[in-house]
């Protein structure tokens, strides 16, 4: 099907020759869509390359994509980045629609990331919080300018590398764990020609494909290490962490997940984890503490609640969180604001449908663009690029994927399947610092001169460090 020449395909900009609209992306694709969805309305056509696109820019639009339409829009497309990183796509995240993708999100949502299973992490979580509060502590009594964004990454890749392996990254000096999994998530996320253009995929114009092929080289044998400890260790069967569980599933006769998966399936699955697991959580609490810095005002709100609900004299629990409704403001607005995934990931359809009037043929690519959905003044009122956390004051608006004015983690069948783990590790590690530190700018920055500025990529981040001088403020042993 020729799209451009139906008259029902939604309107958007003209595309050129070869290139389509690529061009007009830029280095912030979420900003220049969402100028270009003011022109063209919340369901606007590109073409991107050779492939035929719509961007969803609005909630009720979003809904009909991922909630009406959803079974029809549920598959991704194959990128590079899965044909080489994933096995040709024998994960989950960048696996199309199917059986397979079906089994391995089935064994996610049902044993690996369940509610009980991320609150059985809580002793390791606390124990990796105390090491990090610890070394801040350190920090403060020597008045140190700390690079927050080092200390918090430190601090979530160990425990969700903890959780998902069973052992920190420093034990294992085989590799260079982080720089695999960091390198993979910024390839994972780019803009890749070869993905538009098919047939100037084998130039590889931008060298991303060979960058991608070396890191994939890396990782294989990384997955394949941690699967060999984790088979050969005396305890196989009892391991806890989410690998070792997954393995001792597929091993058991009695499990419908026997003989499920293939080796390249499981290391295509565990990478998935790896890259979807770690970023997300630790960008989404840096542009928390960095908009809190930024905000003095509702960084002193939050901590007032911390002191009412919790007192100085101990740190956190995770049973408090419950009773902290300012901090789940908080992290929602950073959500709506500052969301890790502005595009979420590409859909696609897997037939022609008609939405909204719009004829949208099978294999069209979908992206939501949720970073323009966050900021639109219609759904939010005149302050939508204000950091005001009280706007969620009495409002049942959820982060889950029932309100589609506020999805950081999707929505539908391909929403995010580690929403509670995600959600638990930025709400404690935020939690914490923020209850046992004060952040003060160095240097006499003053706080409204902090920067929001972002680099887009698979999860969104900071372009520049925030650096800050924590002083602990608990009346306890550490001080
Ligand atoms: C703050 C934390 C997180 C955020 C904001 C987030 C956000 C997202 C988003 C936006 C998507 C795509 C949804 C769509 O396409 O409609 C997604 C998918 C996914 N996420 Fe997360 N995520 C987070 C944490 C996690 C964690 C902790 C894990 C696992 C360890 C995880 C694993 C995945 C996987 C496997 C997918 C692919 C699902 C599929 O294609 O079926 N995420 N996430």
């Amino acid at each position: 099907a020729r799209p451009k020449s139906d008259p029902r395909w939604p309107s958007g900009p003209r595309p050129l020759p070869i290139v389509g609209n690529l061009h007009m992306l830029g280095r912030l694709p979420h900003r220049a869509l969402t100028k270009l969805a003011q022109e063209y309305g919340p369901i606007m056509s590109l073409r991107l390359g050779h492939v035929p696109t719509i961007v969803v820019s609005s909630p009720r639009a979003a809904e009909l994509f991922l909630k009406q339409y959803d079974a029809v829009f549920a598959s991704r497309p194959i990128f590079q980045a899965s044909v080489y990183m994933s096995y040709g796509a024998k994960g989950i995240a960048f696996t199309p629609y199917g059986d397979f993708w079906r089994r391995a999100r089935r064994m996610c949502t049902l044993h690996l990331l369940t509610q009980a299973k991320v609150e059985s992490f809580e002793g390791l979580r606390t124990s990796e919080i105390e090491v990090a509060v610890r070394r801040l502590v350190e920090a403060a009594a020597a008045r140190e300018v700390v690079d927050v964004g080092e200390r918090v990454g430190e601090l979530v890749e160990g425990i969700v590398f903890k959780m998902l392996v069973g052992k920190s990254m420093e034990e294992d000096k085989r590799y260079d764990w982080k720089g695999v999994v960091r390198e993979g998530v910024a390839l994972a996320g780019a803009f890749n020609l070869a993905d538009f253009v098919p047939y100037l995929a084998p130039l590889d114009l931008q060298g991303l494909t060979r960058k991608i092929k070396a890191v994939s080289k890396a990782a294989d044998e990384m997955a394949e290490n941690i699967i060999e400890d984790h088979l050969k260790g005396e305890d196989f069967g009892q391991q806890t962490d989410i690998v070792g569980t997954m393995l001792a599933i597929m091993a058991n006769p009695n499990s419908e997940f026997f003989s499920t998966f293939d080796r390249e399936n499981v290391k295509a699955i565990m990478l998935d984890l790896f890259v979807g697991g770690i970023d997300s959580s630790l960008q989404t609490i840096m542009w928390a503490l960095s908009a809190l810095t930024k905000h003095p005002r509702v960084m002193k709100l939050l901590q007032e609640e911390l002191d009412a609900k919790i007192g100085k004299h101990r740190m956190v629990l995770e049973s408090d969180l419950p009773k902290l409704a300012y901090l789940d403001m908080v992290v929602k607005e950073t959500f709506r604001l500052y969301p890790v995934g502005p595009l979420l990931v590409p859909h696609e359809s897997m037939e022609d449908v008609i939405v909204d009037g719009h004829m949208i043929p099978k294999k069209s690519r979908v992206i939501i663009n949720f970073w323009a959905i966050g900021r639109d003044p219609n759904v939010w009122s005149k302050n939508a690029e204000d950091f005001y956390p009280e706007r969620f004051m009495g409002r049942e608006i959820d982060v889950r994927g029932r309100d589609f004015e506020l999805i950081p983690f999707g929505a539908g069948r391909r929403g995010c399947p580690g929403i509670h783990l995600g959600l638990m590790t930025v709400k404690i590690v935020l939690a914490q610092l923020v209850h046992c530190f004060n952040w003060e700018l160095p240097n006499g920055v003053r706080p409204e001169e902090v920067d929001m500025i972002e680099e887009f990529g698979l999860a969104m981040s900071r372009v520049n460090k925030l650096l800050a001088i924590p002083s602990y403020r608990l009346l306890d042993t550490h001080s």
